[in-house]
């Protein structure tokens, strides 16, 4: 399977073509006042329409939002995907999940080890887990700090678990995250950008091409393992 891209923060129509050419899996926008990524319910309508013409799925990030806020967001914009980045409770997530019938995605923030369990009230609650770096001290942002955690922390979770993977990826270190991982899903913010908020199209296509090479390299290599595992069978 090749890898899922979700590139997250997108504010102009731009962005959203690039993404849809690059074949991302999720167009990701902000609704939260003090990110420079930060839409409006009315912008974020124009550009969802836009990906979803061109099949491009699409997820609205929140953080705490109200029920009136969620409300206005699901009319306005008919995100394919919640993202909740906040402290919502699972009981929360449930309930706008019933009422909307959409899907939700969980940012578990991550620094050490014991953060990891944080994911566990969530799991069959939300559709997807998404780690990302805790934010660092003195932060606005819970989320888009383009900051990494220890990838290696990962390790004690079932590699079949499928999970986002986000916090500090760029297309230098993509590569060394999935052969880290093993995951297959990838969120990206500023990595991807030439200044906060600014969505670079070059930059987004340098990640998704590292993306591509690292799974052509594993199909290569899966490839080889099968070729020398057949040369060993005695010939029939
Ligand atoms: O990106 C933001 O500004 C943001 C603000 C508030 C809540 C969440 C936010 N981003 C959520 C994302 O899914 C980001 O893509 C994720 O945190 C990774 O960001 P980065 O480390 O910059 O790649």
């Amino acid at each position: 399977m090749s890898t899922h891209i979700k590139f997250c923060g997108l504010k102009t129509v731009e962005a959203v073509e690039q993404a849809a050419a690059l074949g991302a899996w999720k167009a990701g926008f902000i609704f939260f006042a003090k990110s420079p990524r930060n839409v409006t319910v009315e912008h974020a309508g124009m550009l969802a329409a836009r990906a979803h013409a061109l099949g491009l799925a699409t997820v609205a990030v929140t953080v705490n939002a109200s029920d009136a806020e969620l409300d206005a967001i699901i009319d306005g914009v008919r995100p394919t995907l919640l993202q909740f980045h906040g402290a919502e409770s699972p009981a929360q997530i449930s309930k706008i999940k019933a009422r909307s019938g959409l899907k939700a995605m969980k940012a578990i923030p991550v620094r050490t080890a014991e953060d990891l369990a944080a994911m566990e009230p969530f799991l069959g609650v939300a559709d997807h887990i998404l780690f990302d770096a805790k934010a660092p001290r003195g932060s606005a942002l819970p989320g888009g700090n383009g900051v990494q955690f220890d990838w290696t922390l990962l390790d004690s979770l079932d590699r079949q678990t499928d999970y986002v993977l986000s916090g500090g990826l760029d297309a230098a270190n993509v590569g060394v995250a999935l052969r880290t991982t093993g995951c297959r899903f990838l969120d990206v913010s500023s990595g991807i950008e030439s200044a906060p908020g600014i969505k670079d199209l070059d930059k987004m296509r340098a990640f998704a091409e590292a993306v591509r090479r690292h799974d052509s390299e594993a199909v290569n290599s899966t490839d080889s393992a099968i070729g020398t595992a057949k040369s060993k069978e005695p010939i029939s």
